[in-house]
């Protein structure tokens, strides 16, 4: 599990560090640690590290003396290497003399705005490559002006210093200019920008370096589930279940105007676990032909006994479609509710009171629904989830290319995909069906959600290999990414 702090508790925790270190020591450990991956990166790209050229874009601050310093190690190896100060008054005092010290050129940004053709004012333009040393933690706000300009008329690949500069920290919201990192070297902790988008897609490859932070860190503000998280929670059968055990999924989605819905949703139940699943709406004849093993009745009274209803997608909002969310709220077996049961929930304050207290449930909306639910999202996406789940006394699951789960105690999953194969029409009726899966097994559900969200976007970049795919298909590839996982019966 990839555990992620916010900055607050980053410094705190650096802070608490610094006091038994020697003066410098962290920052030196930081900056070799990016001369390490800067060198691998120039011979992977130049074929040699000595004799290569590194410009370092270096800001007003700590990250900037982490570019200057590595620029020092670099020189060691026989790197020509160019610092471009941003803020020459303010420029890291020991880091500046140490690339002094090993040979380092260094001009201002002035210097290098103004177009003289001499080698030092064209570092930018003759660079293999650049580190990016202009803000770290501190940052607020896209890039500067200054800073802009020489991010825009850089060529080479960048290697960001703690976080690609322009980015905020703790949001992963980019709301200017921002550096796109091929990779970042980060300290002590992963950052929220690491994982959330659109921050996330900035980093490149994120490396970590341990510089002793995690013992005075505490618990993590949030977790990225790994593949062996995911596996370690998977419901598979044991040698004395039998199909009741494994636990009962009911599908109360979609309907004759949306028939595909309901398909697509029972599709995520049936191919993520063994067991069974029923079906209970107007589309009952569609599931039955696509899914003969389904027990599919025509309405919730007949469905017979589950132990997790999925419900919401192509539901509709119609008071047939109010009455099916009122009855499964009121089931007392856990609930995940999509689409237009969110809808409803939002739109009908009432409907929460056929909620048997404790029975757990978990919303699954996008940004639109979670708008109509809990108000404007704002940059913070974590905090607006977390307050959700709180408020609403629910998993809250917001959908996106970085999907936030929080639960009502505040704790929070995160996964990054960095793909948008899942963004295609009815994936979310798959997820459903996959949530209500596990949830029906019996799996937590603050890490059904999580696990799903996962599945689900392993089985899309199985479905799309690099080429667009339905959401049938999707779900299809379930079964691929469970054998994947290499999950232990
Ligand atoms: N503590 C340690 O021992 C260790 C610390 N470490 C390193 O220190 C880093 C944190 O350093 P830090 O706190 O000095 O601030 P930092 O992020 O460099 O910002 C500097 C200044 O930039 C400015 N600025 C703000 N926003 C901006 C924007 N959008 N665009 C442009 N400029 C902007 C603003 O200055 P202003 O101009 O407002 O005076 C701000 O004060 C951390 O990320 C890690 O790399 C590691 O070495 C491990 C050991
Ligand atoms: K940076």
């Amino acid at each position: 599990m990839r555990e992620v702090w916010t900055t607050g508790r980053i410094r705190a925790a650096e802070d608490v560090v610094l006091a038994r270190t020697q003066p410098g020591a962290l920052m030196r450990r930081a900056a070799f640690a990016v001369s390490v991956h800067a060198a691998r990166m120039l011979r992977e790209r130049s074929g040699r590290v000595a004799g290569c050229r590194v410009a370092l874009l270096v800001g007003a601050g700590n990250n900037g003396g982490d570019a200057l310093w590595a620029g020092a190690f670099l020189r060691r190896r026989g790197v020509g290497v160019t610092a471009v100060l941003l803020a020459p008054d303010k420029t890291h005092t020991e880091g500046l003399a140490a690339l002094r010290r090993a040979g380092g050129r260094v001009v201002t940004a002035a210097d290098v705005s103004s177009e003289r053709s001499d080698g030092d004012s064209n570092a930018l333009a003759t660079a293999d490559l650049v580190i990016d040393g202009i803000v770290g933690l501190a940052a607020r706000g896209g890039l500067r002006p200054d800073a802009a300009a020489l991010v825009e008329r850089v060529t080479a690949p960048i290697i960001a210093v703690d976080l690609p500069s322009g980015v905020d920290p703790d949001t992963g919201a980019v709301t200017g200019p921002a550096v796109a990192a091929a990779a970042t070297v980060t300290f002590g902790a992963y950052k929220p920008l690491h994982v959330l988008a659109p921050a996330a897609s900035r980093c490149g490859e994120v490396h970590l370096i341990d510089i002793g932070l995690r013992p005075e860190l505490g618990e993590p503000d949030f977790r990225v589930l790994d593949p062996g998280d995911v596996a370690a929670r998977l419901p598979l059968p044991k040698p004395a279940d039998d199909k009741y055990t494994q636990g009962v999924v009911g599908v109360a989605a979609g309907g004759s105007t949306y028939p595909g819905a309901a398909v697509l949703t029972t599709s995520g139940a049936v191919l993520t676990k063994s067991g069974m699943v029923r079906y209970a709406g107007s589309a009952a004849d569609v599931v039955r032909a696509r899914w003969p093993e389904v027990i599919a009745t025509g309405s919730l009274s007949d469905a017979g006994r589950v132990q997790a209803w999925v419900t919401g997608p192509g539901l509709g909002t119609a008071s047939g479609a109010r009455e099916t969310v009122r009855e499964v709220l009121a089931a007392d077996v856990p609930v995940i509710a999509d689409a237009d049961a969110v809808n409803l929930l939002a739109a009908h304050p009432d409907l929460w009171d056929a909620r048997e207290p404790g029975t757990p449930l978990v919303l699954t909306p996008h940004e639109r629904e979670f708008a109509r639910l809990a108000g404007d999202i704002g940059d913070d996406h974590v905090a607006a989830v977390v307050a959700a789940a709180k408020r609403c006394d629910a998993v809250v699951l917001l959908k996106g290319h970085s999907t936030v789960i929080a639960d009502q105690d505040g704790r929070v999953l995160v996964h990054y995909t960095g793909r948008a194969w899942p963004a295609t029409a009815g994936s979310g009726d798959v997820l459903s069906g996959i949530i209500g899966a596990l949830l029906a097994a019996g799996v937590e559900p603050l890490f059904a959600a999580g696990c799903a969200a996962w599945l689900h976007d392993s089985a899309a970049a199985i479905a799309a290999s690099g080429a667009p795919t339905p959401a049938s298909l999707i779900a299809e590839a379930i079964p691929a990414a469970i054998r994947a996982l290499e999950p232990k019966t």
